[in-house]
């Protein structure tokens, strides 16, 4: 086994402090190349296909990898933003602003935001991080619910990258924040606020990503986590039982996934009469493919082509200055115990590195 080189150990060097926002990662480009590039990473990672290694790889390469890119590029290209795919913009922002958020709250720390798949990659903002001298890292991935396929992911590539390091830092991991109160609180506002600009429908969908419904009974908390979410932000809402509804999006492939699956849950409630629904998507922390394509222009054509007359999408609570208070506070919590606060200045630091030295010289 051989470590990455290693930064000289210097005596009295500060204890800094990094939290990583880490997310999934999305294409560098709406083509066909960059998808065939973003989707042999995410699909290859056995966190996120859990079938037979040889099996998946002969199906990955010899068909979807065929297949998939072009479709996928075309549906990237009617959400692309001038500065790139939403995910990554939100995401870089998103962190921007934890930085100033953190700042204001009197924490000196850095921080970094990296993607789980693509670029910036987790080893290499946690390589920054190194080679800046932060010694303590806050791992907070922007998933509310727990998976294994994501929050779990994210904490195999920290693994992987520690295995390469000598003097690895000491880690923290957020693994969910999915009944946070704040966060909660965050979400309704944003729900209200958009009631008060468009008028409330006859329900409001809460749709969340997929996984195979295996995954639920092989112990994985996502789907709970996913449903304690809704009835939460119902609540919050003083929704009825009638009044909401949760339901699972992006199923991939033939085998069975949570349910209800949201299109045909939209297509059913208009062939039912239902005239006008509101969907959120609470559990993403960023306006995406899934959101911004699969939703707000997929999932709305099929309400509104089956009889209803009324979608309206709530977006994502993006860089919303509640719902980034919320990751403020959580993150706050979660350096507990780490100094981060009234920390010596660049001077204050430089007497107390060379009274380090000079101890160690005479020791
Ligand atoms: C193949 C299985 C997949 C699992 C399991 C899965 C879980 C999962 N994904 C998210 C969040 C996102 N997924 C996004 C895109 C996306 N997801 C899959 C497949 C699985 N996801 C694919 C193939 C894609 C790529 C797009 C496509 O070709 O359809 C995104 C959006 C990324 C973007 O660039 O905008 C997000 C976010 C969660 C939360 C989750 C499990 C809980
Ligand atoms: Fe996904
Ligand atoms: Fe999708």
């Amino acid at each position: 086994m051989s470590f990455k080189k290693e930064p000289g150990y210097r005596h009295g060097s500060p204890l800094r402090t990094g939290v990583l926002l880490c997310n999934l990662g999305t294409p560098e480009a709406p083509t066909a190349p960059a998808l065939r590039r973003y989707l042999a990473e995410f699909l290859s990672d056995p966190r996120v296909v859990e079938i037979p290694r040889l099996v998946w790889m002969v199906i990955l390469h010899g068909i979807i990898l065929r297949v998939r890119p072009a479709k996928s590029a075309a549906k990237y290209a009617t959400v692309w933003l001038k500065e790139g795919s939403p995910l990554k913009v939100w995401t870089e922002r998103q962190a921007k602003l934890l930085q100033g958020l953190l700042g204001e709250r009197g924490h000196q720390l850095q921080v970094r935001h990296a993607m789980r798949y693509g670029q910036p990659s987790i080893a290499s903002q946690l390589d920054a991080f190194k080679a800046e001298g932060v010694t303590r890292i806050l791992v907070l991935p922007a998933y509310p619910q727990y998976s294994g396929a994501t929050t779990g992911s994210v904490i195999d590539a920290v693994a992987r990258w520690a295995l390469q390091t000598r003097h690895v830092p000491e880690l923290r991991f957020i693994n969910r924040y999915h009944d946070d109160p704040a966060h909660i609180r965050a979400l309704a506002d944003s729900v209200r606020r958009h009631w008060t600009t468009h008028g409330q429908g006859d329900k409001l969908v809460m749709s969340f990503h997929g996984m195979p419904e295996r995954t639920l009974h092989l112990g994985d908390p996502y789907h709970c986590e996913c449903l304690k979410t809704g009835r939460l932000l119902a609540q919050a809402l003083g929704l009825r039982e009638d009044q909401y509804l949760v339901s699972f999006q992006s199923r991939f492939g033939k085998a069975k996934w949570l349910e209800p699956y949201t299109e045909p849950t939209l297509r059913q409630l208009a062939a039912t009469g239902l005239k006008s629904v509101d969907l959120v998507c609470p559990g993403f922390s960023a306006d995406c493919l899934e959101t911004l394509e699969e939703i707000a222009q997929e999932a709305k054509e099929a309400f509104e082509t089956s009889g209803g007359q009324r979608f309206s999408y709530i977006p994502c609570l993006n860089d919303d200055p509640q719902g980034m208070r919320a990751l403020a506070e959580l993150a706050e919590r979660h350096l507990q115990g780490w100094p981060t606060k009234d920390m010596p200045d660049a001077a204050g630091l430089q007497a107390q590195a060379d009274r380090a030295r000079r101890l160690g010289a005479s020791a």
